[in-house]
């Protein structure tokens, strides 16, 4: 029976869910569509893989695997909203709460001792990080910001910070040691099985990895980020950061690379902290402190020590923090430092962010800072210094007159580095790093390395890449913007990627269409060229360049990527819609829990869904459902038109109140149309209920504002509480309950 599968996830999207949900199966109830509702949220993750710890009225099923076999299916209709992607203070967070209702989960074990502990934490490990995305996008991503979108942000521009050609802000990265720099790749002729292999010095060697199952046609890559070379990288940063008066503020993903890049974020902090570190390493690793994990936990973990001790260590850290440049703050009135959480600084979000605030961030008084962004890793630094160039030279952008960069991204079956989790090692000893074609017994790559280097090896499928090329071609046709392939003949794995682009593209008509290839730092002079002209470039990149563009562009374009349209056409034929192209807002749960206003816009999941019902119409040959669909869209122009978007402040609009405009202008649409006469009548009525009590609801939801919000629980909040306190306009509820 076709459905449509809603993601229950976390944090600010899991909110507004409880609020707009209820809207879409009262709106769609008549049609007979059905909508269900799978957990994939970090608590429902957790606990659906300790089953035998737990009671049996405690135990929930693997949602996610099923949803990851579904989305191999054709049949897939998935709504997926953003989701944590733990780092492991949040995950033990999650683990703690879930301890304290009752289930009895075992702690993460940091040093697992023991068959069952290592257990216990292989099963962690596959939580933490981004582990959902991964498993559900069997297909690559087609993003952009509808016309109805830009038009809103022309005619509402957001602030955008001015640009001062003295501005001492800059990105800097490695030239030497650095994953880019020593990458190796090629393209498997024939398909073969490989083993990692660690040759030791005394000519011992030590299994990696067992055996990886490549296709022919595949791309393989391996690379090394050296250990000296990175610490002395970030000693140097740190004290040119000082001696200059800038910012120090690190730029990781943390999340989606979540074997290497916490490890990266650990010699920062303790680069940072070195004489922290020379001093009380030994302590630290008594009491189980890992500085990949931050400041904070560092901080939380001292209380295990004696009191003597803890306050000379804060005395220290402090010390340094005083001798050290300006750190960059992530919230400076509660004093969380860059290096705080390893998910704070998620690259993807925070440059843009630093870039729509005239390249400054915040310093320890709250101000804003000229800032040195530290992105160690020097494969894609350069769109960023490049992008700071262009604004220390042209201004600001200007969102009333700028275009548009959509963005066509190779993601399918964990493409390239952000499927390179169970392929990266922290290496133990120094010797050599081997590659081995198992069949043929050769050594495809090898790389020298040393003790605490981080080692790590990508994948790319053809399948994937041939459809990558295809949706490529075919945005290209659909809108006639000149089309630019992001690859660096330079690079080594995009050399290989480049040979398969000429292939493929060869098989396409592209007279009339203008692709290029031009290297990201070529790209990125190119598009922004244009972007300032209001001229539109499509951007077709791989998986990293994907995630950093779609939240870069739209950041400076319409001010949020919650407000894109984010379609992975899945590659056997089913429709994943993603609601946005954003995360899922931290700050904003803490600003409902504070003060009762919820300021998550929820467009994106408004334009997920119009793609969603739209593909179930089609699919099923559902004709109510592309009725929903248009007048579903109609909608959304008219709330952009009439400018219900939350607003920031309490006791204005907040998430709730912009659900309402919506369901009142679906209404309207649906009455509007004559397609279809059944809902014409029922929404009739809704039109008339909702007008007429427009001002009592709105009166209701927003009186509901202003005070501390109990939702019994952060990672696992009560329904019932949750639900009330994002329904609280009874008058709206009734008016709804009676479609159902
Ligand atoms: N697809 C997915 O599942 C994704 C998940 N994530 C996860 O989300 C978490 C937070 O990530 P982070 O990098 O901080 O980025 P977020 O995108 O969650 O937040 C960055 C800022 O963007 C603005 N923003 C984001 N969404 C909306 C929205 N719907 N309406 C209005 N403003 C919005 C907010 O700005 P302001 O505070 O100024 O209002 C917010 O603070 C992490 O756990 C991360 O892994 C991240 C990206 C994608
Ligand atoms: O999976 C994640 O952690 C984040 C995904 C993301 O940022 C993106 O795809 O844009
Ligand atoms: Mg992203």
């Amino acid at each position: 029976m076709p459905k449509i599968i809603y993601t229950k996830t976390d944090e600010a999207p899991a909110l507004a869910t409880q609020s707009f949900l209820p809207i879409v199966k009262a709106y769609t109830k008549s049609s007979g569509i059905r909508i269900e509702t799978k957990d994939i949220s970090l608590a429902g993750r957790i606990i659906s893989a300790f089953p035998d710890f737990l009671k049996d009225s405690q135990k929930i099923s693997d949602d996610l695997a099923e949803l990851g076999k579904l989305a191999t299916n054709p049949q897939a209709n998935i709504i997926k909203l953003p989701n944590i992607s733990a780092s492991i203070p949040q995950l033990k967070e999650a683990i703690n709460e879930l301890q304290g209702k009752g289930y009895a989960l075992p702690d993460y074990p940091d040093e697992p001792s023991g068959d069952k502990e290592k257990d216990i934490k292989s099963r962690y490990d596959k939580i933490k990080g981004s582990a959902v995305n991964p498993v559900l996008r069997e297909g690559n991503s087609d993003r952009r910001a509808p016309k109805a979108v830009k038009n809103y942000a022309k005619k509402n521009p957001h602030s955008m910070g001015a640009w001062s050609t003295d501005s001492k802000s800059h990105v800097v990265t490695m030239d030497y040691g650095d994953f880019q720099s020593n990458e190796k790749s090629l393209t498997l002729p024939d398909n073969t099985n490989i083993q990692v292999q660690l040759i030791l010095e005394d000519g011992g060697k030590t299994i990696l990895k067992e055996r990886i199952g490549l296709l022919s046609g595949e791309i393989i890559d391996a690379t090394v980020m050296s250990r000296k070379a990175l610490l002395a990288f970030l000693k140097e940063q740190i004290a040119d950061a000082k001696k200059n008066g800038v910012l120090f503020s690190l730029h990781m993903k943390a999340t989606m690379m979540k074997v290497s890049d916490p490890i990266i974020f650990g010699y920062a902090v303790k680069a940072f902290f070195e004489d922290v570190f020379n001093k009380y390493g030994d302590d630290f690793q008594e009491i189980g402190i890992n500085a990949n994990d931050g400041l904070e936990n560092l901080l939380k973990g001292l209380k295990d020590l004696p009191e003597d001790k803890r306050k000379q260590i804060e005395m220290d850290i402090k010390a340094d923090l005083d001798n050290g440049p300006d750190l960059a703050m992530v919230n400076s009135d509660k004093g969380i430092t860059n290096l705080h959480v390893p998910s704070d600084i998620i690259v993807d979000a925070s440059m843009p962010a630093m870039i729509r605030n005239s390249g400054k961030m915040w310093n320890a008084e709250g101000k804003a800072q000229d800032t040195k962004a530290v992105i160690p890793d020097s494969s894609y630094a350069s769109i960023y210094q490049a992008t700071i160039d262009f604004c220390k030279k042209n201004g600001a952008f200007d969102p009333r007159t700028m275009g548009t960069v959509p963005n066509v991204g190779l993601m399918a079956q964990k493409a390239e580095e952000y499927g390179s989790h169970d392929k990266t090692f922290e290496i133990a000893s120094d010797g050599i790093v081997k590659v081995i074609d198992l069949n043929s017994g050769k050594s495809l790559i090898e790389h020298p390395v040393e003790k605490g280097d981080i080692w790590r090896m990508c994948q790319v499928k053809d399948a994937p890449i041939q459809d990558w090329i295809k949706l490529a071609v075919s945005r290209a046709r659909a809108t006639k913007i000149p089309t630019v392939f992001w690859l660096d003949k330079k690079r080594a794995h995009d050399a290989e990627l480049i040979k398969k682009v000429d292939k493929y593209l060869a098989n396409y008509d592209v007279s009339g269409l203008d692709i290029q290839i031009l290297s990201p730092l070529e790209a990125t002079n190119f598009t922004l060229e244009r972007l300032k002209e209001g001229k539109d470039t499509i951007s077709v990149t791989g998986n990293v360049l994907r995630d950093y563009l779609t939240d870069l562009f739209p950041i400076l374009e319409v001010g949020t990527s919650a407000k894109m349209l984010s379609i992975v056409p899945l590659m056997n034929g089913g429709g994943l819609f993603e609601t946005g192209a954003g995360g899922s807002a931290p700050k904003h749960v803490q600003q409902f829990l504070e003060e009762g206003h919820l300021r998550w816009d929820s467009l994106g999941e408004y334009l997920a869904l119009g793609v969603s019902l739209e593909f179930y119409g089609e699919k099923n040959k559902n004709a109510q459902a592309l009725i929903l669909a248009e007048t579903l869209d109609i909608a959304t122009e008219k709330f952009l038109d009439n400018d219900k978007s939350p607003s920031r402040k309490v006791g204005e609009l907040d998430n709730r109140g912009s659900h309402f405009y919506l369901a009142l202008y679906w209404a309207e649409a649906l009455a509007a149309q004559n397609k279809n006469l059944e809902l014409k009548t029922i929404f009739t009525k809704v039109v008339k209920e909702l007008s007429a009590n427009e001002s009592k609801i709105i009166t209701e939801l927003n009186s509901a504002q202003g005070s501390p919000q109990d939702i019994g629980g952060y990672y696992k909040p009560d329904q019932t509480k949750t639900s009330n306190a994002m329904r609280p306009s009874s008058t709206f509820n009734t008016i709804l309950d009676q479609l159902q």
